[in-house]
């Protein structure tokens, strides 16, 4: 899908498959174009040019469809201020065209999915914002979607929720929804998602790209119960120069692949000196976007 505003283009080609029973992460810096492809996912704004389906509909011909068959959840959502939660679901429920008394059910039910139950009876008014996004969830999932599309959605959940929504996600993708989600926090998709969409300046980015950058060299954080030893220990083993750091929390070491640890941490351990952890400083979506955007921002500089 391509869209530009105003002549100038904002998401430029980019290709993707978010299959049923998995969870895609959508990563991509500040006005990479995450917002405007899931817009136009979500049938609310319309491509300039390109292919989109959205469970076998396409949201320019058929968004009723389209909408029939997806949950949204936007990065903010107004809610009603009047009403109150309780309410506000049923309400939703109702557009969708479910009956009055399996709307009341179905919002009762998700009033507690999504732990707002001391609250069903409060208007939306007075929800604090981690509150709402939770309302924004049960009204994404009101009527069952096959495909769920999450921009930001665990922005201002504190750490139990954001946990609950990690949970509720990997058993949506369990029962075969298809489920596309946007976040900042890379450590958290990181822990949900199957695979990743990387998109830089509205382009995502290529699978032999994704690839190179995957395997690039990364560091990975030592610690030892005496911290003095390891950076002594690495040093006997030939690992030295800018290779390694040591800072408050440990020594960095840089590493080019899984069998390179592997074999360090063999290396390590057989000279003696006791390791209490040993792991990459960020996670593997972490490293390939700072990796991607690496890359991108000096082929700019070059250009
Ligand atoms: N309606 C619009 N008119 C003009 N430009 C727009 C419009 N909507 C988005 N843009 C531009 O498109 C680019 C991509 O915006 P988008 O909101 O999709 O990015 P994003 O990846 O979601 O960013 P963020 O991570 O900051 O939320 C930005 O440069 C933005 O200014």
């Amino acid at each position: 899908m391509s869209r530009s505003f105003d002549g100038v283009p904002v998401v430029r080609e980019a290709t993707f498959e978010v299959r049923p029973g998995s969870v895609t992460a959508l990563v991509g810096p500040n006005g990479a174009g995450k917002t405007t492809v899931m817009l136009i996912l979500a049938s609310l704004l319309q491509p300039t040019s390109g292919f989109v389906r959205v469970g076998g509909f396409d949201p320019v011909t058929d968004p009723a469809s389209v909408r029939a068959v997806m949950g949204w959840m936007p990065d903010t959502l107004g809610s009603w201020p009047t009403l109150t939660v309780q309410s506000a679901i049923r309400t939703t429920a109702r557009m969708y065209g479910i009956d009055a008394e399996a709307s009341a059910r179905r919002a009762d039910e998700l009033v507690e999915l999504v732990g707002l139950g001391a609250l069903a009876g409060s208007p939306t008014r007075v929800l604090s914002r981690g509150q709402k996004q939770r309302l924004s969830l049960a009204r994404a999932l009101v009527h069952r979607p096959s495909v769920l599309i999450l921009d930001e959605p665990a922005s201002g959940l504190d750490p139990a929720a954001r946990a609950d929504l990690r949970e509720l996600i990997r058993r949506l993708a369990g029962e075969g929804v298809a489920i596309l989600v946007s976040s900042h926090v890379l450590a958290e998709l990181e822990e949900m998602a199957d695979s990743a969409v990387y998109l830089t300046a509205g382009v995502t980015a290529s699978a032999d790209t994704v690839a190179r950058a995957t395997s690039a060299r990364r560091q990975w954080r030592i610690r030892g119960l005496d911290r003095d030893a390891v950076p002594a220990a690495l040093a006997a083993i030939g690992v030295t120069g800018d290779r390694v750091q040591v800072d408050n929390l440990g020594t960095l070491v840089s590493v080019s692949g899984e069998a390179d640890a592997a074999a360090l941490l063999r290396a390590l351990v057989a000279s003696g000196v006791e390791i209490s952890s040993f792991s990459p400083a960020v996670g593997e979506l972490e490293h390939t976007f700072l990796d991607l955007n690496r890359s991108s921002s000096m082929e700019g500089d070059l250009r």
